[in-house]
């Protein structure tokens, strides 16, 4: 796993004013098994834990999957599992999440919290590559079947992911990409971006215009956490 430090994650560049979101609407509503899990995650993991989504994200996740009334979902990109948890928390009873990922040792590490909160019969875990298991599904059953798809894995591949969710959401369903503000680093001059971040910055550069240029697809670029674009499938 990558050992660089990560700088503090999200683009709102006022620390009283992400202290103050957090203090006062987030950990306040921040579910129990939720929480434990992000502190089981910050002890092992350290400064990697920034991958995790913010606690803020999660509530406007949770809000949108229950506002849509998702049954069916899939992860790309799970961790331990702050996201997976989050949205099996916000399905139905009889909600499914299939969650992918190459690392199990990480999903392991929030299995725990998962199986504690009573919705571990929700989740398929997939450990495999996303796009292999994603064309893997495309091959065995081509019609679409997600109601949302949450994307954050590895960034040079979103657009990749992209085309294969297109198939596999079905239309008035939503894509939601993960991180597409990149620290807020998608507006500095490359050379002032730690270099161990340039490759994601040039991804997102790329995959913004493209998904802004794509008409399949109904767009909303949601300035949360590190920034979150929201795509509703068309067509
Ligand atoms: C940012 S973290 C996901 C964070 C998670 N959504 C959360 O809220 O905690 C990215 C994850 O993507 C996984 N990943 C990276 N490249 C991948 C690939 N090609 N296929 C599958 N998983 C991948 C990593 O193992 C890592 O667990």
């Amino acid at each position: 796993m990558e050992k660089k430090l990560l700088p503090p994650k999200g683009i709102l560049k006022s620390e009283a004013l992400k202290k103050y979101i957090f203090e006062t609407t987030a950990y306040p509503r921040e579910h129990e098994q939720l929480k434990k899990l992000r502190e089981a995650t910050v002890l092992k993991y350290g400064n990697l834990s920034e991958m995790e989504v913010p606690v803020d994200e999660g509530h406007f996740l949770s809000m949108l999957i229950k506002i849509m009334n998702a049954k069916k979902t899939i992860e790309l990109g799970v961790f331990t599992g702050y996201s997976l948890l989050t949205t099996a928390l916000a399905l139905p009873h009889d909600g499914h999440i299939t969650a992918i990922d190459i690392d199990k040792e990480a999903y392991e590490v929030g299995l725990e919290f998962i199986k504690n909160a009573g919705v571990d019969h929700k989740i398929n875990f997939i450990q495999s590559d996303c796009l292999q298991a994603l064309d893997k599904m495309l091959s065995e059953n081509p019609k679409p079947e997600f109601d949302f798809a949450f994307v954050d894995a590895d960034k040079p591949n979103y657009a990749n992911m992209h085309e294969r969710l297109m198939k596999l959401v079905k239309v008035g369903g939503i894509i939601a990409f993960d991180n597409t503000l990149w620290f807020g680093f998608v507006v500095e001059k490359e050379e002032n971006v730690p270099e161990h971040m340039r490759v994601n910055r040039k991804a997102f550069l790329d995959l913004n215009k493209q998904l802004a240029a794509d008409p399949r697809i109904e767009l909303s670029q949601v300035s949360i956490g590190d920034g979150v674009t929201l795509c509703r499938r068309l067509v």
